[in-house]
């Protein structure tokens, strides 16, 4: 019999993962390759570029993407033990908020990109962008539009679920606008990272997505198309003929559930897919793992990955000072919210090397030290951080609140870890049941019980190798299948309990959590 198999894919930050699932969801296959490791010819770190003469711009080019396609795909097509013609569906996630400008030359070659199939796709596609840099989620280069949408627009986080954000993609839009306008002007269209990545399976511009749409800053979440009013003031014009345009530029946002049709038969030719293969929303990250997991309200995802981000729903929809409001991938009665904090992995990796201490001796280094640091308390931010806007330093305080240089190097390695946590904590909602952790981080038995200690929470965590892929796998399987029950009936999350919370630590966390904000508000200021 035909044997059914479903492929998810996650462009993050730094890595581009591939999780292979069949019909009874059984994990066949996972792959992961990372950017920076495998195309040195890019010149990026971790992933990214960060602009030598103005460090708050942050991008990627986009041919390392392309390439990164290649090879994984070309990797997958090697195994034995499964047949990529055996995809039934396919679909993914990638980083959110990044933005990627396609110019009309690139419009044709991607629709004829059949006829390429002996080329790579960075072969293929050359020349097909207006913009090689593609401005991502780490970016910060745009306090100018991010003070003008807030001043202009008091309830922008009531139309768009968020306040203005630097990352987020209408405030890149609108810089381009300002300052690179005939980049702006050779763009026929937009895409956010994750429609990219959908439009190159498809041969054309794949929409946007309504829930990974919310992460710009456009999109009204009432009446689920672009705002005219945030539309226009990225244009800083009430030209109806400019609005217009940039509203062709980005296409109607579609539902993440839309079944976009069969794979280009460029993959057919040159990967062995079916021709039958079909290609279903891409989404953003998060929002991925939050369909992957598909937890109860009151449960809170932590994904610890180049982000640290807290994610959880609810039924109703109320905006946030500080953090962001999706559309929910999956469940159209849920609201998605989300916190993102700039410096979480690549941070704890930095003071793990400065210590120079693998992350196995790091558990014996914490043995050393007591469980609240004696009152010692460090932040560290290696970039200007998102939540709270707290400018790039690292800050330390010893246990009379007097600010210090340097700290031993048992006293840094638990600083970073229990501010990271108590940060973490500091944001969430107040009534949470259970914490879910997923992302690279969350296989440290270390991290595992500091969570579970600073939340007072126990820990679970999904037996996978990546949730925001996988997600993308179960959704393509759930939309190709068409089932006529709900999402959430289809997955029911299979956790593993992983840390329980200590009652001793729980308590000296709590009383720490009040001296952590206090010391945090002491830092805010905006960059
Ligand atoms: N055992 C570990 N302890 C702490 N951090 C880890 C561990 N294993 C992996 N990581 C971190 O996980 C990060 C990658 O996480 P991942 O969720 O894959 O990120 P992304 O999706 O952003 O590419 C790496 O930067 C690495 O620092
Ligand atoms: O900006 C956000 C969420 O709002 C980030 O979480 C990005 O989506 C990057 O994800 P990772 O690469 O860290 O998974």
């Amino acid at each position: 019999m035909h044997r059914r198999l479903f492929l998810g894919l996650d462009l993050s930050t730094q890595q581009l993962k591939a999780v292979i699932l069949d019909d009874s969801l059984t994990l066949i296959h996972t792959e992961s390759l990372n950017f920076s490791k495998e195309f040195p010819r890019f010149g990026t770190i971790d992933g990214v570029i960060r602009d030598p003469s103005s460090p708050s711009r942050v991008f990627t080019p986009i041919s390392l993407w392309l390439s990164s396609l290649d090879l994984l795909l070309h990797r997958l097509s090697l195994h034995s033990h499964f047949s990529l013609n055996d995809i039934s569906a396919i679909s993914g996630t990638a980083q959110q908020h990044g933005t990627v400008y396609w110019n009309m030359k690139g419009e044709i070659k991607l629709e004829g990109l059949s006829e390429l199939s002996g080329k790579s796709l960075e072969e293929a596609l050359q020349n097909s962008f207006s913009k090689e840099e593609c401005p991502i989620w780490m970016d910060s280069s745009t306090t100018e539009f991010v003070d003008k949408f807030d001043r202009e627009i008091p309830n922008l986080n009531g139309i768009t679920g968020s306040r203005a954000y630097h990352r987020f993609s209408g405030m890149q839009i609108a810089k381009i606008f300002k300052y690179e306008r005939e980049v702006y002007d050779s763009t026929s269209r937009i895409s956010l990272i994750s429609s990219f990545l959908a439009s190159l399976f498809t041969g054309r511009i794949a929409p946007i997505d309504l829930s990974d749409g919310c992460g710009m800053n456009l999109l009204d979440m009432q009446s689920l198309d672009w705002s005219p009013l945030c539309l226009s003031l990225a244009l800083d014009s009430q030209d109806d003929q400019l609005i217009s345009d940039l509203r062709s530029k980005l296409g109607s946002p579609v539902p993440t559930s839309t079944n976009l049709g069969v794979i280009s038969s460029y993959f057919v030719s040159r990967y062995n897919f079916s021709p039958n293969c079909q290609i279903i929303s891409f989404t953003g990250d998060n929002l991925s793992s939050m369909a992957d997991l598909n937890i109860s309200c009151g449960d809170v995802i932590l994904s610890l990955g180049t982000s640290d981000t807290a994610i959880y729903c609810s039924s109703s929809f109320s905006p946030l000072e500080r953090g962001h409001v999706f559309i929910h991938p999956t469940n159209t009665h849920q609201f998605v919210y989300l916190i993102c904090y700039k410096n979480g992995s690549l941070t704890r990796e930095r003071i793990r090397q400065k210590c120079n201490l693998s992350w196995d001796t790091v558990s014996d280094a914490l043995k050393t030290t007591p469980v609240g640091n004696n009152g010692n308390i460090g932040m560290y931010f290696d970039m200007d951080e998102i939540e709270p806007r707290v400018k790039a330093g690292d800050y330390k305080w010893n246990e009379k609140g007097e600010r210090v240089e340097s700290f031993s190097s048992s006293c840094e390695i638990r600083s970073v870890l229990e501010s990271q946590c108590l940060h973490l904590r500091s944001n969430c909602p107040r009534e949470i049941n259970r914490v879910i952790l997923t992302g690279g981080a969350s296989h440290n038995t270390d991290i595992r019980q500091m969570i579970g200690d600073v939340f007072g929470r126990d820990v679970y965590t999904a037996p996978v190798a990546d949730s925001a892929a996988q997600g993308g796998a179960k959704r393509a399987r759930y939309v190709h299948n068409m089932p006529d029950v709900p999402y959430s009936a289809y997955f029911t999350p299979n956790l593993t309990l992983i840390a329980r919370p200590i009652q001793e630590n729980v308590e000296i966390y709590a009383n720490l959590l009040s001296i952590y904000k206090e010391r945090e508000a002491s830092l805010l200021h905006s960059y």
